[in-house]
């Protein structure tokens, strides 16, 4: 990337390291960020999504090919990199001894504002994050939302381009979480760059522009919520039966669409039953499937088949189903999210193993 391009994104890391002694935290990670988007660093515990968000606040010493954040380089500019960036950590800077309003003031004198300016810039970002009624109170009686809403709230007396959100919905409930969705929603809404870290894979899928998956000191994946999820396997329909017999029924059809054409035609015994072969044979060919791919779950009368969700894939399941007289009790489409992407890219999950038909 040319120095030109890196200084028009809003973070641009390239060859990204850092190490602990003989531990290597991050082996070379490269980050894109492009201005006014929201970026989403995903990660197990320990993968080093808190490094990075203090490299790129100039807290911690690196190693880089290059770095630049705002359009500063860190190595040589990390004042004006502070001087263009906001950070909540997953521990509150909020002093709960004092009001949410000292607390804001605090800020605003950090960042020299003068006194008037100070106090209209702070009476504004407390009508905005709905902290008015509560501003006179100390800080240890706000609910967690609360605090949440002011730790941000504090982020941005200094009027920073970009902000590091280090898991800022952490502990929170399903109300406030969405609340500071809707917040974040704002801030780049106003041209502002969130970098976030989260545990939660559903606030990147709510959220994010682009999401990086952190695993084992190097970046496994990174792209849209969507292209993350097209790199993985996962998405299937699941059949359920109510009735075992229906069930089994169900399942040595697919056992006997398995054997190949001339023994089909052997076992075959009727027109009838050579009509429904054909036309699993038919619906295998046309949706490209090989039948072993097929799971299938005893205890729960399942059985699993991949699919991409879509409507031509959906329409040969169905067609299969009703050419071979199954009828299941319940037809479910799955398609992968980003907690498959996750586990699969982290090996974190040990999917329970399905039994292949046969
Ligand atoms: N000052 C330090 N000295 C030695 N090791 C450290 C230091 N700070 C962090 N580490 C190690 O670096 C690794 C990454 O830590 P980091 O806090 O960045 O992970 P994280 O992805 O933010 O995790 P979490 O989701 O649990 O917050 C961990 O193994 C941690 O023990």
């Amino acid at each position: 990337m040319t120095t030109t391009a890196s200084q028009s994104l809003a973070i641009a890391a390239r060859g990204l390291r850092k190490s602990y002694g003989e531990k290597t935290i991050l082996d070379g990670i490269d980050l894109t960020v492009p201005t006014g988007s929201i970026f989403s660093l995903l990660g197990p515990n320990g993968a080093g999504k808190t490094t990075v968000v203090k490299i790129l606040s100039t807290l911690i010493t690196y190693q880089a090919d290059e770095l630049y954040v705002g359009g500063h380089d860190l190595a040589s500019d990390p004042q004006n990199v502070r001087a263009s960036i906001g950070v909540t950590g997953q521990f509150s800077a909020v002093d709960g001894l004092i009001t949410g309003e000292e607390n804001m003031i605090l800020m605003a004198d950090l960042h020299h504002l003068s006194r008037g300016e100070g106090r209209r810039t702070v009476a504004e970002l407390l009508e905005r994050f709905h902290l008015t009624d509560v501003a006179k109170k100390p800080a240890s009686t706000y609910s967690g939302g609360m605090k949440r809403r002011l730790d941000i709230a504090m982020t941005l007396v200094g009027d920073p381009r970009i902000i590091f959100l280090d898991e800022p919905t952490t502990g929170l409930d399903p109300r406030s979480r969405h609340n500071t969705w809707q917040i974040i929603r704002e801030l780049v809404s106003g041209g502002v760059t969130v970098f976030l870290t989260t545990q939660y894979l559903e606030e990147a899928d709510e959220l994010a522009d682009r999401i990086a998956v952190l695993s084992d000191g190097r970046i496994a994946a990174e792209g849209t919520a969507e292209e993350l999820k097209r790199l993985i396997p996962g998405g299937h329909v699941r059949l359920r039966f109510a009735d075992p017999v229906a069930y089994r029924s169900a399942v040595s059809a697919l056992n006997e669409a398995t054997t190949d054409d001339e023994a089909l035609a052997r076992q075959a015994s009727s027109d009838g039953t050579r009509r429904e072969l054909r036309s699993i044979l038919d619906w295998l060919d046309s949706s490209g499937f090989a039948l072993r791919e097929v799971s299938r779950d005893d205890e729960a009368l399942a059985l699993r088949i991949p699919s991409d969700g879509g409507q031509r894939e959906l329409r040969s399941i169905l067609d299969w189903l009703d050419a071979a007289g199954i009828e299941a009790d319940e037809l479910t489409v799955h398609t992968p999210d980003l907690d498959d992407v996750f586990f699969a890219l982290t090996g974190g999950l040990n999917q329970p193993a399905k039994e292949a038909v046969r």
